[in-house]
């Protein structure tokens, strides 16, 4: 090859065989350098402060220790990432116990320390709330929403639009929506229904999801999705966009040269979808009535400012990307964990037929004993789903064994420690992501008794004493402080309704093949879905379920 290119061409190829030469020495010399000052940061830990830690290797940080506890506790690949901290507190309780884990997992992620004491969750998400780990504006979500939506922005920024937006989920508005989510719930019935008459096995988290987007359709944009009956451009672009999503290590992300240009594509059509309606909300803003959806309250202050109707068809290009990405975030954060945790309620309803029946039973005491009526009973009187705690501590007790988020990140500041309420030992958090590990408090034996087992009277007692009562601060699935999550009455509401118009009607029976793994004694254990792209929990292979009508 060398000879054909001639003497010049030579030249060339060796200048270039030396220049990747150069090239690939100064990236090794970049990686030790990163290498060594990793390593050295959780060294400083342990031999200045005398913190333990979990066996540390210099090469591997605590790759080797992941490695062993995932052997250790036959992790299956596709097992959600957030059991892992479970299964470190297993291995090391004598650490673990002591309030917090610190990770050296670099090169693969960030360096972190994983927090499991509920008071000492309270110090950085409650007493204080530290801003959100710097990845997730910055590689996470910038190709999704700029990291500029509800979820990753931080400060004055975020508290404007906080408060912006926390009208569209008082208890007023959300019951003012239920005549719409009814519209939805009901379609979503029938197709229970027509599942239920074929007898065929389904993948239940399908339904769900399709449901809990076309509920959250009316939230945000005040339209019918109908993404039950058909598929939708929008949300169908999105789910594409979503799947391209960067959250560890992943060379076929990283370096293919085609993501950058889908983002882009994906985008430009998510964003020629939104505009309409943004446009048609601002124009006849005056003449809706009923809920406020999220594009009507983002829009508040500028149809206020602007009286000229003709004058809205020009809304400036900034403030249109900026509901954009609110709007996409929650299009997403509003139906991706609300549709697992419906699955997952499925699923447990149909595996304890004593809770189930009580679940029936509040439902007929407080709707009334003919299930055909249940929907206008509903319509005419939302508050009455106010009266079922029953099915409030269902989802809750739910949400405690299978949560959908893994609790929060966030970034540290200098000088930052926290401290262990009753020991007093200060943990130094300054270099390392801070992660509340709300999975492993929620199913931790000295905050929950038979943390194991499905038990939602323990959310019905009322008495401190009993030992069933929750402690304070443990069950914190939708986190808790200023950065809690804004949707979780919309939630509440939506399972009480859903579950309100199908639990007496169907029995839905968990489908797994009989051979199919099985992980923490469950067949429908928390993977991370290949599907969904985002690190979020979902219900083993969406849930193989048969549907059928109760006699
Ligand atoms: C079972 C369902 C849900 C669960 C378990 C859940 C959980 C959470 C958690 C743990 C957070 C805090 C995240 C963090 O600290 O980084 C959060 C925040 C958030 N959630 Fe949810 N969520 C659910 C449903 C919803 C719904 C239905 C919506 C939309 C209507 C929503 C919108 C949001 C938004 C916008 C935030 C950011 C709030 C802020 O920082 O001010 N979520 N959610």
């Amino acid at each position: 090859m060398l000879q054909l290119l001639g003497p010049s061409g030579s030249i060339i190829a060796s200048y270039l065989i030396k220049a990747i030469g150069y090239l690939t020495l100064v990236g090794l010399a970049v990686f030790f350098y990163r290498l060594y000052q990793s390593r050295m940061l959780y060294r400083r830990v342990r031999d200045e402060h005398g913190i333990p830690m979990m066996p540390h290797s210099f090469l591997f940080g605590h790759l080797l220790v992941l490695a062993k506890v995932t052997m250790k506790y036959k992790i299956p690949r596709d097992g959600n990432g957030q059991w892992m901290f479970h299964h470190l507190q297993l291995e090391y309780p004598e650490i673990a116990n002591k309030g917090i884990i610190y990770m050296d997992v670099w090169p693969v992620g960030y360096p972190m320390i994983a927090v499991y004491h509920p008071e000492m969750m309270a110090q950085f998400t409650q007493e204080h709330s530290l801003p959100k780990y710097w990845a997730m504006s910055q590689v996470e979500f910038k190709p999704f929403t700029g990291g500029e939506d509800l979820v990753t922005i931080d400060g004055p920024e975020w508290k404007i639009a906080r408060t912006m937006f926390n009208p569209g989920f008082s208890v007023r508005n959300l019951l003012s929506l239920v005549p719409d989510m009814i519209e939805e719930v009901l379609v979503f019935r029938e197709q229970f229904r027509k599942a239920a008459s074929a007898g065929e096995v389904v993948k239940l988290e399908d339904c769900t999801t399709s449901v809990t987007v076309d509920v959250i359709g009316r939230a945000v944009l005040g339209t019918r999705l109908q993404t039950q009956v058909k598929e939708n451009r929008l949300m169908a672009t999105m789910r594409s966009q979503l799947k391209l999503i960067y959250l560890e290590l992943n060379f076929g992300k990283l370096l293919n040269p085609m993501v950058p240009l889908k983002h882009w594509i994906y985008n430009r059509i998510i964003k020629n979808e939104l505009v309409p309606y943004i446009l048609n909300t601002a124009q006849n803003y005056e003449k809706i009535e009923g809920p406020k959806t999220i594009v009507a309250l983002a829009l508040k202050s500028y149809v206020e400012e602007t009286r000229d109707y003709s004058a809205r068809e020009n809304i400036p290009a900034d403030f249109i990307d900026r509901l954009v990405k609110h709007i996409k975030i929650f299009m997403f954060a509003g139906h991706d964990t609300t549709a697992t945790t419906l699955a997952y309620i499925y699923y447990l309803l149909g595996k304890h037929p004593d809770k189930a029946a009580k679940l029936r039973a509040e439902h007929d005491e407080v709707l009334g004993p003919n299930v055909a009526a249940a929907a206008d009973i509903i319509r005419a009187d939302p508050t009455l789903l106010n009266k079922m705690p029953y099915s409030i501590a269902f989802l809750k007790e739910t949400l405690r064994l299978f949560p959908p988020v893994g609790g929060s990140i966030r970034q540290s500041s200098p000088g930052h420690f926290l401290t262990h309420p009753k020991t007093g030992v200060r943990y130094p958090t300054y270099g390392f992501m801070i992660h509340s590990s709300v999975t492993t408090l929620l199913r931790d034996p000295d905050y929950w008794p038979d943390a194991g087992s499905f038990i939602p009277e323990r959310f019905m007692v009322r008495d401190e004493k009993d030992p069933l009562y929750p402690f304070k601060n443990a069950w914190r699935p939708f986190e808790m402080g200023p950065r809690n999550c804004i949707g979780q009455e919309l939630v509440s509401v939506e399972i009480r309704l859903i579950l309100a118009l199908t639990a007496r009607e169907f029995e839905i029976e968990g489908a797994y093949p009989k051979d199919a793994p099985s992980w923490m004694g469950d067949q429908a254990y928390q993977v991370t879905d290949p599907e969904v792209g985002v690190a979020t929990a979902h219900i083993k292979d969406r849930l193989p379920a048969r549907i059928k009508f109760r006699q």
